[in-house]
């Protein structure tokens, strides 16, 4: 991967000007996702949305009302319009682009694709973030997974491509907490079900908020412009976007129905709760360097990761300070071995300047990347190649 050096001429994040946010609704068969999106789509935020949904029939037409149908496009009550994969998914976000771009249809503001339930969602990331022309035209604002409170333990017992749903996730809606039993309910919120489901969610992705359908948090206001693309051209807001401090402290993510847990409960590597064999294989954790880093290592470590790991690279996202360049931030961020062309923001959003770099990974040891980070970025450690001998070569990097 070569990073650009600099900022954009007009001092925004590249592409981001024209991009428009698409945001991936995923979770597993059942687990709501039409439902939320009917009760999104009510939101005057997401007036001028197109909903691509699987196929027709998932999306809840009735609710919304059909006004207009036209090849596969339909006009919602709302205002958004919807329409099916018919083909792939390229060509039905081509297709969509070309007619906003002719004026046949309105002139849509954002996209929201509601996956089937049994996908994973990495593919349909992979369109957007790498496609040459469709990674300029869309800006990935999140990954909404939702998760069942009633049958979520189960699923992600059972499916893998649950639990990786849940790892790719920027929020995680929890959905039918409303059906949970009450008594158990009444339970110290860490031992009851929904605290436990909580807590694993918390494990296998600390840095996504956990948003409780059934209290009203899975609003659009939560749930949209989680990306960095801001359309008022401000700084975009990496530190929500990142939420490494979630991992940077060790602990797990905590939103604000977590305050009666004890930090020994949500710590991102607590053992003591019943661990899945698919969980276990997951590791969430925040590579730093309070130095900043020379360009050329960090992409030899992005594309030795990429290249070697990229399987089990679920999620990658990053804000990264060059030696070269040390009052531009970059911004990285991928799924398993693609990654979205790096954005150089115009400054940093505040006075913390260090790189952090959050990793999702599967069947990937942590000190060992640990390791291969620290030799890249020259932390000394036993037992561990020093960058010089990494890079000491004819293509030395800087
Ligand atoms: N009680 C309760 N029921 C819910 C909630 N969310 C969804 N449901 C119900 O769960 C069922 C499945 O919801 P859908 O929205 O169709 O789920 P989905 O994820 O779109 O399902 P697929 O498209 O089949 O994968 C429906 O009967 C919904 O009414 C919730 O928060 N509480």
């Amino acid at each position: 991967m070569t990073i650009a050096s600099g900022p954009s001429d007009s001092g925004r994040p590249r592409g981001a000007a024209t991009a428009l946010p698409l945001t991936v609704l995923t979770g597993f068969l059942g687990a709501g996702k039409t439902s939320l999106l009917n009760r999104l789509l009510r939101d005057p935020a997401l007036a001028d949305t197109v909903v691509i949904v699987n196929e027709f029939g998932e999306i809840g037409i009735d609710h919304l009302l059909v006004e207009t149908a036209d090849e596969g496009l339909l006009l919602l009550s709302s205002g958004c319009l919807c329409c099916s994969i018919r083909g792939d998914l390229i060509a039905t976000l081509e297709d969509l682009l070309r007619r906003r771009d002719n004026g046949r249809i309105a002139p849509f503001r954002r996209v929201v694709i509601e996956t089937t339930g049994l996908a994973d969602p990495a593919p349909i990331l992979h369109t957007i973030i790498y496609h040459p022309y469709l990674s300029l035209r869309f800006a990935l604002d999140g990954v909404v997974t939702v998760v069942d409170a009633v049958n979520g333990a189960a699923t992600l017992d059972a499916y893998e491509e649950a639990v990786k749903q849940v790892a790719v996730a920027d929020r995680i809606v929890l959905t039918k907490t409303d059906l949970i039993d009450p008594d158990s309910a009444a339970a110290p919120a860490e031992r009851s079900e929904t605290g436990e489901l909580r807590a694993r969610l918390r494990r296998l992705n600390p840095v996504a908020p956990v948003l409780d359908a059934a209290q009203g948090e899975a609003t659009a206001a939560h749930l949209l412009d989680a990306g960095l693309y801001d359309a008022d051209g401000k700084i975009p807001d990496v530190r929500r976007w990142l939420n490494a401090e979630a991992l940077a402290e060790g602990h797990g993510h905590r939103d604000h129905h977590d305050h009666h847990h004890h930090d020994h409960d949500d710590h991102a590597h607590d053992h003591r709760h019943d661990v899945n064999r698919h969980d276990e294989r997951i590791r969430a954790f925040c590579l730093t360097s309070a130095r900043p880093v020379g360009r050329g290592r960090f992409e030899a470590f992005l594309d030795l990761l990429r290249a070697a790991h990229g399987p089990q690279l679920l999620r990658a996202k990053g804000i990264v300070q060059l030696a070269d360049d040390p009052e531009h931030p970059v911004v990285v961020q991928g799924v398993q071995h693609l990654f979205h062309a790096p954005v150089t923001l115009p400054a940093w959003p505040d006075e913390d300047h260090t790189t952090k770099l959050v990793l999702i990974l599967r069947d990937l040891d942590e000190a060992f990347v640990r390791r291969l980070w620290g030799a890249f970025t020259g932390e000394v450690a036993v037992d561990t190649p020093d960058a010089a001998a990494l890079t000491a070569n004819p293509l030395a990097l800087r």
